[in-house]
């Protein structure tokens, strides 16, 4: 589908484990300030793909990207671009919450401290403070910024990892089925938070909830065996999608 201005453009993305091919060629543009939802059964090369974006792929021994990704028309995979820095602007949720194993604030200070993003303790108190509040976490936890990050329920520790990855002042924010360790309570509250995050950061998710790639996505990308089948509208994929296989999927006959 065309996007205009996308904040990343993939061409011809393979991903390789060794001689296994994993992803076989991936084209896709992905807009920013939205929600793209990957989509498919077990094994297809979603998670793969996501970590394409932030070039997690590069720390997973016998792993070989290959192909064209650029975010914002710059190659991500030149030698020139320091991973580091690069997982900085794109951060990560993953499917269990991962806080270190430190206290709340240390959990968001982490970040800002490492790059050295502030220069005085009151000026880190502000940007953990806003961080939390955009994760929508602060109210939770303002008179317990001491205690350990672990000592938080599933969800409130997911909103903490997302706090964690919004302190070093993103672009992107990749998450790999975020919701799939969380109640159904837990679940509404990060899909609204979603919704909120995208008004100023470009989400990528990956989801195995088809009700919640409809929920919360704009555009959702139906893949198939290391390949991309279809992509389009998320409203369109659901109700009318271009291919039999995505409808296979989505009827619940694949997968
Ligand atoms: N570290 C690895 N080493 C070797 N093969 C891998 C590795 N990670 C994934 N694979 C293989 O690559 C393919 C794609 O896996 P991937 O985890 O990306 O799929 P997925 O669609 O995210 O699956 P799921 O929905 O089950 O998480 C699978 O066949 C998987 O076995």
């Amino acid at each position: 589908m065309n996007i205009e201005n996308p904040k990343f453009k993939c061409r011809g993305v393979k991903v390789h484990y060794g001689d296994y091919e994993a992803l076989k060629g991936i084209d896709l543009d992905i807009a920013d300030r939205s929600v793209t939802a990957f989509i498919g059964p077990s094994g297809c090369g979603k998670s793969t793909f996501l970590r394409t974006f932030n070039r997690m792929n590069d720390t997973i021994e016998g792993a070989r990207v290959s192909g064209s990704l650029t975010m914002d028309g710059q190659d991500i995979y030149a030698k020139n671009v320091d991973p580091v820095l690069l997982r900085a602007r794109v951060g990560m949720v993953f499917q269990k919450p991962n806080p270190f194993p430190k206290s709340i604030y240390d959990n968001v200070a982490f970040g800002p401290r490492i790059h050295g993003l502030t220069t005085h303790k009151t000026e880190l108190d502000a940007l953990v403070e806003k961080s939390l509040r955009r994760a929508g976490l602060w109210d939770e936890v303002k008179d317990r910024l001491k205690q350990p990050g672990t000592s938080l329920s599933g969800g409130q520790q997911q909103r903490l990892v997302i706090a964690r990855a919004i302190a070093v002042d993103p672009e992107v924010i990749l998450m790999d089925e975020p919701a799939s360790a969380l109640d159904p309570i837990a679940t509404a509250r990060l899909e609204s938070l979603i919704q909120e995050l995208k008004e100023r950061y470009c989400i990528i998710i990956v989801t195995h909830s088809m009700a919640q790639a409809a929920r919360v996505s704009d555009r959702t990308a139906y893949f198939y065996l290391g390949e991309l089948i279809e992509y389009d509208a998320t409203e369109k994929i659901f109700t009318n999608p271009g291919d039999i296989r995505t409808q296979d999927y989505i009827t619940g006959r694949t997968g």
